[in-house]
């Protein structure tokens, strides 16, 4: 007969066995080093030695220092954990994905702006998983050529703006009409009017990431508890009464609009559009899953920076016009390799892509040489883990330094030269993959940006030649920030006609 007492016995021993297990194993981990890192103050850890600008340089000079590819810092007993090579990035987020792929919260952003809708800033578990197959279902390669048509027509529109307005890049992009791409196909191709709404999003995001509001992460208590108005962090509680409406807000404008359309059948092709015809009638914002996607996934670290970011050509394009300018022997190739293979009647379109593997070769230099969000976008662990004999207390926030993985001599020759040619050679890497985050997280938006950022340069480069001012070619150097952009206020360029009379 079963014995409830022998049971109950069991169970005692089994739980204290565990119990005890989990702990011995807990003391030998932490026994272990954690990886090394700049020296530690009491207290406030490595507050004062965490770089402020540019920190993928930083991170890779430290990273070289000590000899190792995985740096510790702590930041008021926050653990931030650095991979600066391919290598550790593939062993923690893709061959231990289960435990490296949660976010870290950031709650002046979610808490208090009401941006946790979105997939990027999501927790790892079920509504993470649902909302982000649900949103990548519709982003595959093959999906793509129903979005081809309307990317091409707005690269001829960005085309024709340039060339109207040749030396003010930044104009042409501020307007609408080119702003569809490549951001605009990511919600929905006809997002005009909710390109300001999406600046004010960025804008709140660009308030609720600076240095006082993650105080608010490091202490999260802040957020719910009354502050008197002159303690750090108090602030953003107003500027949250003020801008959660406007974030909000922008959510819905576009979901209402879509849909509207959607039922007026004059929809264009787009995710939001897809997404929306299977709801059924009863259906409200509140249940639009997809609304969590809105065009908002990258803080940056200033109002400034990331106004700018959203003014100026995609960041990208921002590097390809930088390096068409700085290489000039590349521009010459990559034209020429246009003028042979598709001739001067008609523009490249998605067709080409396989014919022209030197402008392909550009776009993957482009990604490397400058990735636009250089750290990535940081993960978290679930659990401590143990990594080349080192400890990784659970919790610890894991930054990517793509933009040191991408400069690594070990992996890419002379690698900071602008150099196609080395995605050419036999045994170069397929693409840079890093670029786009790692794991489970990574960009599932990133074929659409690759074939958007692909026919851009493509188009520019059939029609413009892209030079030097007189004051000569712009200094290689970038903001900082979760989004990098080419830090030159303007990009001077002096562009000639090549081939207008067909725009
Ligand atoms: C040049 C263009 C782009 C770049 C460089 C880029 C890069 C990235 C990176 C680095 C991440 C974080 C991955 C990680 O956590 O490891 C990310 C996440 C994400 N991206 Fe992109 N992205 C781009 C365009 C797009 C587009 C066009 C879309 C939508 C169509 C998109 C949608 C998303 C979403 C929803 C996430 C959050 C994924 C998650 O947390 O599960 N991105 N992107």
């Amino acid at each position: 007969m079963f014995d409830l007492a022998q049971y109950d016995f069991a169970l005692v021993v089994v739980v204290s066995f565990s119990g005890l297990a989990l702990l011995v194993m807990r003391a030998s981990k932490r026994r272990l080093p954690y990886p090394p890192g700049p020296k530690r103050l009491p207290v406030v850890g490595n507050l004062f030695s965490m770089p402020s600008r540019e920190e993928w340089i930083t991170y890779k000079n430290w990273s070289e220092e000590s000899g190792s590819d995985i740096i510790h810092t702590d930041v008021m007993g926050s653990h931030i954990v650095i991979l600066n090579s391919i290598k550790a990035a593939n062993d923690l987020f893709e061959k231990r994905s289960s435990i490296y792929s949660d976010r870290p919260s950031l709650v002046a952003l979610e808490k208090l702006f009401g941006m946790d809708y979105n997939i990027a800033l999501s927790q790892y578990g079920p509504a993470w998983r649902h909302s982000r197959r649900e949103f990548q279902a519709y982003l595959s390669p093959a999906d793509l050529e129903a979005y081809q048509p309307l990317e091409q027509q707005a690269v001829h529109r960005l085309l024709r703006n340039l060339l109207s307005s040749p030396d003010n890049f930044e104009i042409v992009w501020r307007d609408k009409s080119s702003c569809q791409s490549p951001m605009g196909s990511m919600w929905s191709q006809r997002m005009t009017h909710t390109v300001a709404d999406a600046e004010n999003v960025l804008r709140a995001a660009a308030v609720a990431t600076t240095k006082e509001a993650l105080l608010l992460d490091l202490i999260p208590w802040l957020a719910v508890i009354k502050m008197p108005s002159w303690f750090p962090g108090a602030r953003y509680k107003r500027y949250a009464r003020d801008w959660r409406p406007i974030v909000v807000g922008a959510v819905k404008t576009t979901y209402n609009k879509v849909k509207s359309e959607f039922v007026a059948g004059t929809a264009t092709p787009s995710v939001a559009a897809k997404l929306i015809s299977k709801l059924d009638e009863d259906s409200t914002e509140e249940d639009l899953w997809v609304a969590r996607a809105i065009p908002v996934k990258h803080p940056s670290t200033s109002p400034h920076e990331l106004t700018e970011a959203f003014r100026r050509p995609s960041p990208a394009l921002q590097t390809f016009i930088l390096a068409m300018t700085l290489y000039p022997d590349v521009q010459r190739k990559a034209q020429t390799e246009i003028d042979q293979v598709i001739g001067n009647s008609r523009l490249p379109d998605f067709s080409d892509q396989d014919a022209l593997p030197y402008v392909q070769a550009v776009l993957k230099e482009v990604l490397r040489w400058h990735p636009v969000t250089p750290l990535g976008v940081p993960h978290k662990v679930r659990v401590s883990d143990i990594y080349e004999g080192y400890y990784i207390p659970a919790g610890s926030i894991i930054i990517p330094n793509v933009w040191g993985m991408m400069r690594d001599p070990a992996v890419f020759t002379e690698p900071d030269r602008f150099y196609p040619e080395r995605w050419l050679s036999a045994d170069a890497p397929t693409f840079p993959n890093q670029a786009f985050g790692f794991g489970a997280r990574r960009c599932p938006g990133r074929f659409l940006a690759r074939a958007s950022i692909w026919s851009n340069i493509a188009g520019i480069l059939a029609t413009f030649h892209i030079s030097p001012t007189e004051d000569g070619p712009p200094e290689e150097a970038y903001s900082s920030g979760t989004i990098s952009c080419v830090a030159s206020a303007l990009i001077p360029l002096n562009k000639e006609k090549l081939m207008w009379s067909i725009l």
